[in-house]
Order: C-alpha cells, then sequence, then structure tokens
C-alpha cells in the first residue's frame, strides 16, 4: 500500500500554499513538522480528498485519488485542525451519526463505536454532551471520530493539541499499534510530540518538502554543530543576535545555552548531542547552512 504525491502544487488566488511537493508514503507513521502558514493543511486536505491541487497528482496504490471518488473516501480518516463537533450532541450520539455517515450499518457502527470508547477511554463521558467536555476530551472524540472506519489512511492535523502527558502518552501507544499496515500522517508543532510518535519526519517550510527521514537520520545534518556554552546573563542577547539558539536557561547570574553553529562559538563550549528541537531551529530561524 502506498500514497505517492507527486509534483503536487496549490495556489490560493496569489498565494502558493504547497509546491512541488514529491514523496512515497509507505505503511508507517509521519510526522509533518512546519511553522505557521507552511502549508501543512492545506497539503492534508489535498490528501484526503477535500481539496483539489493545483497541479500534480496523488496517486492511492498507483491510481489518480481524484479518479477514485467515494472508493478512496472510504479509505480516510481525517481529524481536521478545527474540529467541528456537534455540541449538543452526547459523546456516544455523535460517535454513532458518524458511524452511520461512513456508512456503517447499525450493528457494526455499534460494535465499532464502543471499541473506540474503550480504546480512548470514553465511557464515563460518553453520555455527555460534547460541548461539556474539556479541550483534551473533545480531541479524543475527534481522533475517536477519524478511525471508526477503520481508515487506511489515517490523517490528523495536530491531534496533539490539548492533550495532557498522560494522554499524549495514550495516543501514542494507540498510534504504534493501530500503524501497522496503515499510513499515519500527522501534523503537529511540538517537536518532541513527532520525535516520539513519529517513523519518519517530513519537515515542511514555505510550501515545500525540505527535508524527510528518520529523526536519526534528520539528526546527522546538524551531527558536530550543537554546543552548550555557559556565561554570564547580561551577555544572552548579545549572544542570542550572534548565533542559532536553540535554548536557553538562567540560574542566577549564569546563562546556559544551546547553539546550532558550523565553529565552537565560545572558547569553553563543549559539543552535545542534537536533538529535533535544534534542528527545528535550524531549519526555521535560518535560511542558510549552519553557521
Ligand atoms: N482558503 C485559503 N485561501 C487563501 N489562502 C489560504 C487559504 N488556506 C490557506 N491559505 C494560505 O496558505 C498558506 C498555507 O496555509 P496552511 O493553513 O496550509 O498552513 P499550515 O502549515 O497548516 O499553518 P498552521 O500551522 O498555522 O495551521 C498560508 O499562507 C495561508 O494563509
Amino acid at each position: 500500500m502506498y500514497l505517492e504525491i507527486k509534483k503536487l502544487e496549490k495556489v490560493y488566488k496569489d498565494k502558493i500554499a504547497v509546491k512541488d511537493f514529491n514523496i512515497k508514503l509507505e505503511a508507517g507513521i509521519y510526522g509533518l513538522l512546519g511553522a505557521n502558514g507552511a502549508g501543512k493543511t492545506t497539503l492534508m486536505r489535498i490528501l484526503t480528498g477535500l481539496i483539489e491541487s493545483t497541479k500534480g497528482f496523488v496517486l492511492y496504490n498507483g491510481v489518480d485519488i481524484n479518479k477514485m471518488g467515494n472508493q478512496y473516501c472510504k479509505n480516510i480518516g481525517y481529524l481536521p485542525q478545527d474540529f467541528g463537533y456537534y455540541p449538543e450532541f452526547t459523546v456516544d450520539d455523535f460517535l454513532m451519526y458518524i458511524a452511520a455517515v461512513k456508512g456503517l450499518d447499525h450493528t457494526d457502527a455499534r460494535k465499532r463505536v464502543n471499541e473506540v470508547i474503550d480504546i480512548f477511554t470514553l465511557a464515563e463521558k460518553k453520555n455527555k454532551k460534547i460541548k461539556t467536555l474539556s479541550g483534551g476530551m473533545k480531541r479524543r472524540v475527534g481522533i475517536a471520530q477519524a478511525i471508526l472506519n477503520n481508515p487506511k489512511i489515517l490523517i490528523l492535523d495536530e491531534p496533539t493539541t490539548g492533550l495532557d502527558p498522560k494522554e499524549r502518552i495514550k495516543f501514542r501507544n494507540f498510534l504504534s499499534k493501530f500503524s501497522d499496515d496503515k499510513i499515519v500522517l500527522l501534523s503537529t508543532h511540538i517537536v518532541s510530540d513527532v520525535e516520539s510518535i513519529a517513523n519518519k519526519i517530513l519537515i515542511m517550510k514555505n510550501g515545500k518538502l525540505i527535508d524527510h527521514g528518520t529523526s536519526e537520520e534528520l539528526l546527522e545534518r546538524i551531527e558536530g554543530c550543537v554546543w552548550e556554552c555557559n556565561f554570564n546573563k547580561k551577555m544572552a542577547d548579545s549572544f542570542q543576535m550572534k548565533y542559532l539558539v536553540s535554548n536557553l536557561k538562567t540560574v542566577g547570574e549564569i546563562a546556559t545555552c544551546r547553539v546550532v553553529s558550523k565553529n565552537k562559538p565560545t572558547e569553553e563550549a563543549f559539543e552535545i548531542k542534537a536533538n529535533l528541537e535544534d534542528l527545528y531551529t535550524y531549519y526555521f530561524n535560518k535560511d542558510g547552512e549552519v553557521e
């Protein structure tokens, strides 16, 4: 099973939201990382079949998704960023309703809704109106509705927003079981989520796919270029103007900085292991090469 994205482009009036995007996705979890406005939602909406691209193709097992119609939709589960829930519905009624929209008959719907209520520990809330739930709980309902039809392709736009750390772990464990023979694409601003959840990471900037790979592969790009240095906190501002700082911590008078730089930034600086936050800083705060 694969989803191949070929020379994809989406233009809104005069704004190019997705540009010359090429990749082949196979079973696994892909984390889509990018700043606000990078084009993540637009890309995801094209992949769900909700909007059409201006140029290029998306092929599902070699067939253009625009030519597959409903046959393609059956394979899709989608959690939009602004998940439009029905405030007056109870959790159970809402899930039963979505299951019907997805074409499940009543018996299958009941069985499947019970399963997802169990997976996302929603039993206690199932008779509560959605409008009374917390943000994290609504997000759980949103993820639950996306998997009702047991989709082959699951697209989740910022699924972890509002989830507390315990819920994040549950979600991660669920996805690793769920994604065995499925394509899961999730977008997030939370770098640590991608690091722990995704097998592969796609980095998107200004509509383009600028890099992709496992986190180990991506971290090789900045190997030997991440440093820790300590100095007086009064120098923090000028230091940040000069260097790409991925983290700054101050204790008393001492500032401790993580710096991404090809050259040793200070005499006392020492090399440390790169993480995805450093890579994110490298890609999103500077256009060029590591200094
Ligand atoms: N319907 C639209 N009409 C015009 N421009 C749009 C439309 N939708 C998105 N855009 C623009 O396209 C670009 C990409 O937007 P998109 O929402 O895909 O990015 P994103 O990476 O999902 O951002 P965020 O993380 O903030 O959700 C942005 O500049 C946005 O303003």
